[in-house]
């Protein structure tokens, strides 16, 4: 179990991380997704342990990562940016991943190369922009970690490499018990794959939850009232994270399972009703507008 409790990260004097707290449980895949310059990145590089927090603490089975190089050694993050020494092979760097990592497994390294079938003496920097990234992924995969922390980690990978690459996690995830955090931009890969989210704005988290229980508890609402003076009475009964008129027609982004969405309608006259559940893309969206980050006129 990975728990950061109330950590934060200065840069000059700006909070790049306010007072955060999140838990992941073992052998789940949690996504992390958030505005530009929310604090995606510093909170993954803080739980890696390349940044310090400057408060709060990171527990991983409730022992302090940071000062733990044994827990640390468990831990394997794989950036955005992803960088290798110069003039190395893709041997070359599993060389050096076997040295520095005393979980390295060479049989694992070798039956994942038929998976990569990327020539081992190739030099790592020389390859295209998605082969570095699967590189990446077979270094890791090698060092059997406990938890992978992923910055944007499909960026580069093609369609039916990325299906290679999930379905690995998938694999690692039910035979090891593997965590993974991934922090992405693309919530259809997110939704796809995670079963918890945490949405981050300002350095803070604004929702976190099961994906289930998060788009069970959204929907998009469609009506028509048939006394239009209703209209303020009804949106009071309701938990609007946004509204948008289109002639007589409401369309609303309300808080709220379908159960109690329907019986706080119920006594309201309508010409027309339409409940639908919504994408995680439009919750995301909808989140975002609930805390003041522009969405005017995008209801989609
Ligand atoms: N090394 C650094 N020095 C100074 N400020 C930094 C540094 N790294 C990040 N920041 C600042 O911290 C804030 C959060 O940045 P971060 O990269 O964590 O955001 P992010 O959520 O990953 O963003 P994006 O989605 O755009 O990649 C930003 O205001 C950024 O400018």
């Amino acid at each position: 179990m990975l728990q950061v409790k109330q950590i934060t990260k200065k840069f000059d004097k700006e909070d790049a991380v306010k007072s955060l707290s999140l838990s992941v449980k073992k052998g789940s895949i949690y996504g992390l997704l958030g505005s530009n310059g929310a604090g995606k990145t510093t909170l993954l590089k803080m739980i890696a342990g390349i940044y310090r927090p400057n408060s709060g603490e990171i527990l991983i089975n409730d022992k302090a990562a940071y000062e733990n190089p044994d827990i640390r050694e468990k831990i394997f993050f794989i950036p955005d940016a992803l960088s290798f020494y110069p003039q190395a092979t893709v041997k070359q760097m599993a060389g050096h991943y076997q040295y520095f990592y005393k979980d390295w497994n060479e049989k694992r390294f070798e039956e994942l190369q038929k998976v990569f079938k990327i020539d081992l003496n190739r030099k790592v920097q020389r390859l295209s922009k998605g082969m570095k990234r699967q590189v990446a992924f077979w270094l890791a995969l090698s060092t059997m970690p406990d938890f992978l922390i992923l910055d944007e980690p499909i960026d580069g990978l093609d369609p039916v490499m990325r299906q290679k690459i999930k379905n690995l996690l998938f694999q690692e995830i039910a035979e090891r018990n593997l965590t993974v955090l991934i922090s992405s931009h693309n919530l259809r890969e997110i939704e796809d794959i995670c079963d918890h989210v945490g949405i981050m704005h300002k350095g803070t988290m604004i929702i976190q939850k099961d994906l289930d229980d998060l788009k069970s508890d959204t929907h998009k609402v469609q009506l028509a009232l048939k006394d239009p003076s209703h209209e303020e009475h009804l949106l009071n009964k309701l938990d609007v994270l946004h509204k948008e008129k289109r002639g007589s027609v409401l369309l609303l982004i309300v808080k709220g399972k379908e159960d109690s969405i329907r019986k706080a309608i119920k006594s309201t006259e309508l010409l027309l009703f339409d409940l639908l559940p919504l994408t995680l893309e439009e919750i995301f969206i909808y989140e975002m507008g609930d805390v003041g980050y522009e969405i005017e006129n995008i209801l989609l």
